[in-house]
């Protein structure tokens, strides 16, 4: 029998399915994958916003953690969601503790529909404690943009936006371009290396959880034992055809399609 491949996700809980946990354990598992979650906090959301946010408290973060790594290994983490300092504090403690390897972090600031998912004087805890354990870091521009301090309205400008990050953050670097007007290119900035990942855009509305959907598959192929590079591809040709499978769910942007490939 095959060795079966652990990946655990670190974030929040999407009672409607389409970002966060869920979205998190459906792409592990279409990677034929064992899924582990720590549920960092639960969200009352479905495709048209957020209404309610409950955080896990950083003790039953840490707790969780503790179950998982004395019990499964997991062969690669994604982190999203993180509502507070916290809690920030706790998963970066317990990575370190556990030799966590294979990081992919998300760095989850505000939904699609312009909710806040965490608290605004976290992100400093976030760079200064979290992300630079990663292996690589997936901001989209929003993101990108607190991380670096400047807009992004160019590919020239996401290349100097990675390259202001890395001065903070020394890990590898995705900025995705979900939201760039015309193309959907996200750029690798790997420690001074760049690389493209031309996208196509897909004239899809819904879009709920792509950057969830995103960094747990990188995950999963990092788990897989692919390099970097290999994995954004891979990862990438994952959310396209989850895009384009045409899932037409719920009243507002609504969730991808995971099963377009089974
Ligand atoms: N309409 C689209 N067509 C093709 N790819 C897309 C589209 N929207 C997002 N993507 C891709 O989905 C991934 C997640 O990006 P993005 O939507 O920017 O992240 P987030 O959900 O964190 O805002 C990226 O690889 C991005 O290029
Ligand atoms: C619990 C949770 N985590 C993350 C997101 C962001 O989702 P997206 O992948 O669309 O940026 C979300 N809406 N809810």
């Amino acid at each position: 029998m095959n060795e079966m491949k652990k990946v655990l996700t670190i974030a929040g809980s999407d009672c409607s399915g389409g970002a966060g946990i869920q979205a998190d354990i459906k792409t592990i598992t279409a990677h034929k994958m064992y899924a582990m979650s720590a549920i960092t906090a639960l969200t009352a959301q479905n495709t048209t916003g957020v209404c309610g946010i409950l955080d896990a408290g950083a003790d039953f973060v840490g707790r969780q953690l503790d179950c998982i790594f004395q019990d499964i290994y997991p062969d690669a983490v994604k982190i999203g969601m993180v509502a507070n300092k916290e809690i920030i504090e706790m998963i970066a403690h317990k990575l370190v503790e556990y030799k966590a390897k294979n990081i992919v972090a998300d760095p989850v600031m505000v939904s699609t529909a312009g909710s806040r998912l965490m608290e605004e004087d976290a992100a400093n805890t976030l760079i200064e404690k979290l992300l630079p354990l990663a292996t690589v870091i997936t901001p989209n521009l929003a993101e990108a943009e607190v991380l670096c301090g400047f807009a992004i309205k160019t590919k020239e400008d996401c290349i100097k936006a990675a390259q202001t990050i890395s001065q903070k953050i020394p890990t590898a670097i995705l900025i995705k371009g979900g939201h760039l007007e015309d193309t959907a290119d996200d750029l690798l900035w790997d420690h001074g290396e760049i690389h493209w990942f031309e996208g196509k855009r897909i004239d899809n509305p819904n879009t709920h959880g792509t950057g969830c959907t995103l960094s747990s598959a990188i995950a999963s192929n990092l788990a897989a034992g692919h390099d970097l590079v290999t994995s954004i591809k891979n990862a990438k040709d994952y959310i396209t055809g989850a895009l384009k499978a045409n899932l037409d769910l719920g009243k507002g942007s609504g969730p991808l399609n995971h099963m377009y490939n089974l």
